[in-house]
């Protein structure tokens, strides 16, 4: 049938919270009505994030017993660099805590004060580093990533006029990288095709400008390649992985997302140079070059993590499961983001509840009223994310978008269909659904600790 049956048998469960209306009311008001101030264990089924929430394979808890822990040379980072190199095909690698580990080394190796860093959408913790950095991120992606009505198959790919525009007015010079995120986060887990990634490689080129990727997902964004793009539907998951990533200087990785594991994330690049400056700071921020802020044991589990990635089973399973919540909400009318994307499906907040302005934070209330109604958890993607620009005003981003993120070989078809059934009923119900304010804002990345109640 269209969605494969899980590719993998259960051997440990971890009993979940069945919870009443009463139990969430009270959950969801002291939460502030952010779910990201959610107990755990007033969470049913929960699809904040799928970073660090994957379910480790019996052969990465192996390797967690294996964690050599001596503090330098440890075994386990030898392993990850064969597999950072075999599957990648980058020279260097720093190990990181995570992805954020990364941002920070990149963006003070590289960006100076008054450097722009173009790149296709904006992710919150990227910008964050790069303007802390006094870097300007400047938007180059294809205008159709900002429509959730557009269904072109490759939204994340940069406008390459748009680049070129950015490099005459500021200047090769003041460009430091190219931040090519595979997949876009927030324009809907939207990939890039290989001919994108290609011509901007290119273009980067004749300009002696670097691309350096964010390959959080890009094994997500190999599967679309070989499903969507002519020419490819016959090559490996890893043929293409490898490809994509030859049209890259280095990359930033979250492991905690497609390298399937619960912490960990690293540096990779081929400039001698770069990895040199960044083996000097990474002593400062995250430990010693060898181990980059993890364990032994979290290293190997990442090695062995990313082999596993690589799997047609694997993946194929993975994407089917998105796709099958996201074809149920679509047969039931639900306004979502399409295509669906590779690890969530996106309500339209502002289609879901059009009678709630943008100020009144319609994606963070639906998120809250999601819970109430089914405990399940989901995450605001719009303008609390967006957080306040240098003069204070809010950035006020196209998209509004709850975010419904799968997390890797947890949960199943039936745990979906229930996710399912509860959109569907609230959306019936929409109208009643009120607007919020906030109570407390913090200055940096608010989304994570803000609380509202209803206007
Ligand atoms: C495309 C991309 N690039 C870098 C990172 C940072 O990696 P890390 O430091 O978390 O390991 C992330 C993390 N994304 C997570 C967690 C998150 C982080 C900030 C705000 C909300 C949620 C999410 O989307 O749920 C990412 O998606």
């Amino acid at each position: 049938n269209k969605y494969v049956a899980e590719p993998y048998k259960v051997k440990v469960v971890e009993p979940i919270a069945i919870t009443t209306w009463e139990q969430r009311k009270k959950a969801i008001e002291e939460a502030g009505y952010n779910t990201f101030l959610l107990r755990s264990k007033d969470v049913y089924i929960d699809l904040l994030t799928d970073s660090g929430t994957t379910a480790m394979s019996d052969d990465q808890w192996a390797g967690m017993n294996l964690g050599d822990e001596a503090y330098a040379g440890s075994e386990n980072f030898y392993n990850l660099l064969k597999a950072v190199k075999e599957v990648y095909g980058y020279e260097y690698v720093i190990p990181t805590h995570q992805g954020r580990g990364a941002e920070n080394l990149l963006s003070q190796l590289t960006i100076k004060p008054g450097d722009y860093i173009p790149g296709n959408m904006y992710f919150t913790t990227t910008r964050a580093h790069q303007e802390l950095n006094g870097g300007t991120f400047r938007d180059v992606i294809i205008d159709e990533a900002h429509d959730s009505d557009s269904e072109y198959l490759f939204k994340g790919n940069i406008c390459l006029d748009k680049l070129k525009s950015l490099i005459e007015e500021v200047g090769a010079e003041k460009i430091p990288y190219i931040c090519m995120a595979v997949t876009v986060n927030l324009a809907g887990g939207q990939p890039v095709s290989m001919q994108n990634l290609k011509d901007v490689y290119t273009l980067a080129g004749e300009h002696h400008i670097k691309v350096m990727f964010d390959a959080t997902r890009c094994v997500e964004n190999a599967y679309f390649i070989k499903k969507r793009e002519a020419g490819y539907e016959n090559k490996s998951i890893a043929e293409i992985l490898k490809e994509m990533m030859s049209y890259s200087d280095g990359c930033t990785m979250s492991g905690k997302k497609d390298c399937l594991v619960n912490i960990g994330g690293f540096l990779a690049m081929n400039d001698e140079e770069l990895y040199t400056k960044a083996t000097q700071m990474v002593v400062l921020y995250e430990g010693m070059p060898s181990y980059g802020g993890l364990a032994g044991r979290d290293m190997e589990a990442m090695a062995r993590g990313i082999y596993e990635s690589i799997d047609y089973h694997y993946i194929h399973h993975r994407i089917s499961q998105v796709q099958f919540l996201g074809d149920k909400l679509i047969e039931a009318g639900v306004p979502v983001v399409r295509p669906i994307g590779g690890h969530a499906v996106f309500l339209d907040a502002k289609k879901f509840l059009p009678h709630i302005e943008q100020e009144k934070f319609p994606a963070q209330s639906l998120a809250a009223e999601i819970y109430l109604k089914s405990g399940v958890r989901t995450m605001e993607r719009g303008i609390v994310s967006a957080g306040r620009d240098k003069n204070g005003n809010h950035h006020k981003p196209e998209l509004e978008l709850v975010r419904l993120t799968i997390p890797r070989r947890v949960y199943s078809y039936a745990h979906l269909e229930v996710v399912a059934d509860a959109i569907i009923d609230l959306y019936q119900e929409r109208e009643k659904i009120k607007g919020l304010e906030f109570v407390y804002e913090s200055p940096v990345l608010r989304f994570f600790t803000a609380r509202f109640k209803h206007v």
